[in-house]
C-alpha cells in the first residue's frame, strides 16, 4: 500500500557517455526488489531513444530529452518526480517505492543532487540513497582527464563501477582502480562482472552524506544553483562549446552491414571527437529493428531488439554526440554509405577501395 507519508529513496545512475548505464539498468530492472521502481531516463539531444532500450514494464519510465538535467531540465526533473508522487497517489500509475534517475552521459551530478536535497518540498517526499557511477574501462581514464564532468561523476559517487572490463587488460583495470580510488577514497570500487554488481542493492546506499565524500563535494553542493528556477530555454543539442547532438534519419536500410561498416568508418576517422552514437536501425524484410553503439573508437555489436516502438516502424534513427567535429563532415560519410551522392564527396564503394579518399587522398 503506498503511504503519502513515506520518503522515498531515489537512486542516481550516472558515468560519461557510453559507459554502459542502460545495460547495467537493463541488468537490474529485472529483479522483483526494483519491479516496482520508477525510472527517469535523461537524454542529452532532443531526439530521444532510451525509452526503447531500457527494458522495463514502460508505465512508470519516464523520458526526458530536452537537454542535460544539470542544465536545461532541473526543473523538469523537480515537476516530473512531483508528477510521478501526484499519479501514484491519484492510483493513476502504480506505487512505487524507488526513484531510479539515469543522467545524460554529460550530466555534473552536483546540480542533480542539489534539486533533489534541496527542494523543500522534494526533499520532504525524496531522499538520495544511493549514486552508482559508471566508468569505462577502454576510455575512462582518458574520460576523467579530459572531461570535469566525469571526474565530478567519479567523486560523488558512493560506488564506482568499472565496465568493460573484459575488453582491456589487467593493467588498465588496475591503472582505472587506482584513479577511482584517488579520487575518491571513500567510494566502493566494483567491477562490473563481480557478483554484487547484478543484485538490486548495488543502487541502495543509504541516505548520501556529503561529509562522507572527498572535501570538495560539500563545497561543490553549496556553491551549486538549485535550479528552481531555470526554465530557460539554451539550444537543447549543445553542451558548452564544443558538444552536439544531432540525429541521422533514414527508412529501412538493405542490410545492417551498411550501418555497421558506416559507424566503423566514423569511429576510425574521428575516434574521439566521436563521443557517442546510437540508434535504431529499421532492416528491409527483417521483423525486428536493430539497435547499435559506439563510443569513441569503439563499436559494439548489434543487438536485435523485441520489436519497435509505434513511431519507430520502418525507420533508422541514429543519434550522435561529437566534440569539435563538423555535423556536415558525419551527414555527408552517412549520404556515401547510403549511396545518396554527395557532391564532391566519393561514395561508398570509393571509400571502401580506397579508405583514405576521405581525407582527400585519391588513389592514381
Ligand atoms: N563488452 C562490454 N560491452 C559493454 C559493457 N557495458 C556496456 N557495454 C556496451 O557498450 C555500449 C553502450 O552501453 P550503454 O549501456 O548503452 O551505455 P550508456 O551509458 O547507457 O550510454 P548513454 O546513455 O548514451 O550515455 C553498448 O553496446 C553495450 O552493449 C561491458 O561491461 N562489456
Amino acid at each position: 500500500m503506498f503511504h503519502p507519508s513515506d520518503v522515498i529513496p531515489v537512486s542516481i545512475v550516472t558515468g560519461f557517455l557510453g559507459a554502459g548505464k542502460s545495460t547495467l539498468l537493463n541488468r537490474l530492472l529485472h529483479a522483483p526488489a526494483l519491479s516496482d521502481a520508477a525510472v527517469i531516463i535523461n537524454e542529452f539531444g532532443e531526439v530521444g531513444i532510451d525509452h526503447m532500450l531500457v527494458e522495463t514494464s514502460g508505465e512508470n519510465v519516464v523520458e526526458l530529452s530536452n537537454g542535460c538535467l544539470c542544465c536545461t531540465v532541473r526543473g523538469e526533473l523537480i515537476d516530473t518526480l512531483a508528477d510521478l508522487l501526484d499519479k501514484a497517489q491519484t492510483g493513476r500509475i502504480k506505487p512505487f517505492s524507488r526513484v531510479i534517475i539515469e543522467t545524460t552521459g554529460l550530466a555534473d551530478p552536483v546540480p542533480v543532487l542539489k534539486a533533489v536535497m534541496a527542494h523543500p518540498a522534494i526533499a520532504a517526499t525524496f531522499r538520495v540513497d544511493g549514486v552508482v557511477t559508471l566508468v569505462d574501462a577502454i576510455s575512462g581514464l582518458k574520460t576523467i582527464e579530459t572531461y570535469d564532468e566525469a571526474a565530478r561523476q567519479a567523486a560523488v559517487a558512493d560506488r564506482l563501477v568499472m565496465t568493460k572490463t573484459d575488453l582491456v587488460d589487467e593493467d588498465t583495470v588496475s591503472k582505472l582502480r587506482s584513479r577511482l580510488s584517488a579520487i575518491n577514497p571513500m567510494a566502493e570500487i566494483v567491477d562490473v562482472n563481480d557478483e554484487i554488481a547484478s543484485r538490486p542493492t548495488l543502487l541502495v546506499a543509504g541516505l548520501f552524506d556529503p561529509e562522507s565524500k572527498p572535501g570538495h563535494v560539500g563545497e561543490w553542493l553549496s556553491n551549486a544553483d538549485t535550479g528552481h528556477h531555470h526554465h530557460h530555454h539554451h539550444d537543447v543539442n549543445r553542451h558548452g562549446e564544443h558538444i552536439r547532438a544531432f540525429a541521422l534519419q533514414t527508412g529501412p536500410v538493405d542490410s545492417l552491414s551498411t550501418i555497421q561498416a558506416f559507424l566503423q568508418r566514423l569511429a576510425a576517422q574521428y575516434g574521439e571527437k566521436l563521443l557517442r552514437i546510437k540508434g535504431i536501425v529499421a532492416v528491409s524484410n527483417a521483423d525486428a529493428p536493430f539497435v547499435v553503439h559506439g563510443v569513441q573508437e569503439t563499436v559494439y555489436p548489434p543487438r536485435r531488439l523485441k520489436s519497435a516502438g509505434e513511431d519507430d516502424k520502418g525507420n533508422t534513427r541514429l543519434v550522435v554526440i561529437t566534440r569539435d567535429l563538423r555535423e556536415a563532415d558525419v551527414r555527408d560519410l552517412f549520404d556515401a554509405f547510403l549511396n545518396n551522392p554527395v557532391i564532391d564527396r566519393p561514395d561508398r564503394a570509393a571509400l571502401e577501395d580506397n579508405p583514405l579518399s576521405a581525407f582527400g587522398f585519391k588513389l592514381s
